[in-house]
């Protein structure tokens, strides 16, 4: 099938499904007709798109954390605990690693020694495994929406199998879950693949079937500059209403700067709600998440639970409908049940104490928006011209020309070439464009920003500010100034 951004017919989509159901066993439970009954019966407090409605109609914020573990019994008692013990408003399934490289044989192994050595042996869920039935049994087994949260190039029959599951919401976008997450998936294989998991969606909705689809902001979580992630997101967002979603979350992942991280936000929203007017996608309903810390964390856990709540009250003060929790075993790995809990309680403290207030404008607000904003139109301009104003061709090309480039990313297709470092006041800015088409004037800006840092440490502006700035967070300080 050749890549275009345009809306798959029914017959294109049903032609690739017979190929998708097949290619694990629990395929074949699902029914979209059946499927489509059981979502109806789903209550409004368990379905995903109704609840961050609400929650943006009443200006709250949601806590919502990662959570999985290899057996049903077990990973529905986690959520239930995270659920009563935590006070969690949103429930994920993390999917494990196997499942999102599709070696569903590896995750039969690995359910099968879970049984044996009575612990998780998978560091998550292995939804298409373990079939519709026992992802119902998991959203039956709770009072709040269940979302699928992984790293997968490939979800098709992950999201058929979630979805008929009556999972509300799946993340990940063709960008967001291969350039991060892959080495040698092509960009055309992961956005065809995403359109397949975006139209399914779409096919819900048509037939009365509210659910939510949120690409994945982040990408690398090292120092991402917010104009190339929220460039990202509004590509993967436009991507996504083309083929049918209605509920959409565009999400962000936290650099440290307040006004920075409340500025991408805003930009982030201000933007998507731009090109969708531009490109004439009416009733979107756009929500936001603020991801709190995605870079190296504090082994202690005192400290860790210091960086969770700076990220709960940037998200609070950013007006995010949802706060994607870290727990103060981030260092350490996969969080116990009651460490989860935790973060998740530290959270909503924060986000209760600020929940009459929000970040007042002011000039150095104000100014980078507009920074943040011409920068991600500097980029989009860009990718719609290689595309000839196809952004899903441009997509591509922006990956091949460096256009787009995501730091620190593994795929072979990402070129690289760019470099961030943070600022005098932490905020993230470009230290290297590669072949990002920034204009002289914004390349400038950054270049002084930085010089501005290096004239206060006493060194050259260069990659050992890099380095220096991907370890502070852990070492307990934001910028990471020369020791
Ligand atoms: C996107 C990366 C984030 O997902 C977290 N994560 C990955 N797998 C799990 C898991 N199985 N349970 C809880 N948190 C998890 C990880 O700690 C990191 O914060």
């Amino acid at each position: 099938m050749e890549l275009q951004n345009k809306k798959w017919t029914e017959e294109e989509f049903l032609k690739v499904r017979e190929e998708v159901l097949n290619q694990w066993p629990t395929g074949k439970e699902v029914d979209l007709k059946e499927a489509a009954e059981y979502l109806k019966k789903i209550p409004d407090n368990k379905n995903f798109a109704k609840r961050l409605k609400k929650a943006k109609e009443e200006g709250v914020t949601l806590a919502q954390p990662r959570a999985g573990v290899a057996l049903v019994d077990a990973h529905i008692e986690l959520l239930q605990h995270l659920q009563n013990e935590g006070g969690a408003d949103l429930l994920p399934s993390t999917i494990d690693s196997y499942t999102r490289q599709n070696r569903y044989e590896e995750c039969e192994v690995g359910i099968q020694e879970s049984i044996k050595e009575k612990r998780s042996m998978l560091n998550g869920f292995p939804a298409v495994n373990h079939g519709v039935k026992n992802c119902r049994r998991v959203v039956e087994a709770v009072n709040l929406p269940v979302q699928a949260r992984h790293g997968t190039p490939d979800s098709r029959l992950l999201a058929e199998i979630i979805h008929a599951g009556g999972w509300t919401s799946n993340e990940g976008g063709g960008i967001s879950y291969n350039i991060p997450y892959a080495k040698s998936v092509t960009l055309e294989k992961s956005i065809l693949d995403w359109q397949y998991c975006d139209r399914l969606v779409g096919i819900y909705e048509e037939m009365g079937i509210e659910i939510n689809r949120e690409p994945f902001g982040p990408l690398t979580g090292t120092l991402v500059p917010p104009s190339m992630s929220n460039a990202v997101a509004i590509i993967e967002g436009l991507l996504a209403v083309e083929q049918g979603v209605k509920s959409l979350t565009l999400g962000y992942g936290q650099c440290g700067n307040l006004i920075q991280d409340v500025a991408a936000m805003k930009a982030l929203v201000a933007q998507a709600e731009e090109y969708f007017k531009v490109y004439g996608y009416k009733d979107i309903d756009l929500t936001t998440v603020f991801h709190q810390w995605m870079g190296g964390f504090p082994t202690d856990e005192s400290r860790a639970f210091g960086v969770i709540s700076w990220g709960a009250a940037t998200a609070a003060l950013s007006g995010a409908t949802k706060v994607i929790v870290k727990t103060p075993h981030e260092a350490a790995g996969i969080p116990t049940k009651e460490a989860n809990a935790a973060g998740i309680k530290a959270t909503k403290q924060v986000l209760s104490l600020l929940k009459e207030q929000k970040l007042e404008t002011s000039k150095a607000l104000e100014e980078e928006i507009k920074l943040i904003k011409a920068e991600t139109k500097c980029i989009l301009d860009k990718v719609f011209e290689l595309g000839k104003g196809d952004l899903a061709v441009g997509t591509v090309k922006a990956f091949e020309t460096g256009v787009l480039d995501i730091p620190f990313a593994p795929s072979k297709y990402n070129a690289g070439k760019i470099l961030p470092a943070r600022d005098n006041n932490g905020a993230v800015r470009y230290l290297e464009f590669g072949n990002i088409p920034m204009s002289k004037e914004i390349k400038d800006f950054n270049r002084e920003l930085l010089e501005q840092r290096a004239k206060l440490e006493g060194r050259n502006v260069g990659f050992q500010m890099t380095i220096d700035d991907i370890y502070a967070v852990g070492k307990g300080s934001l910028v990471g100034r020369p020791e």
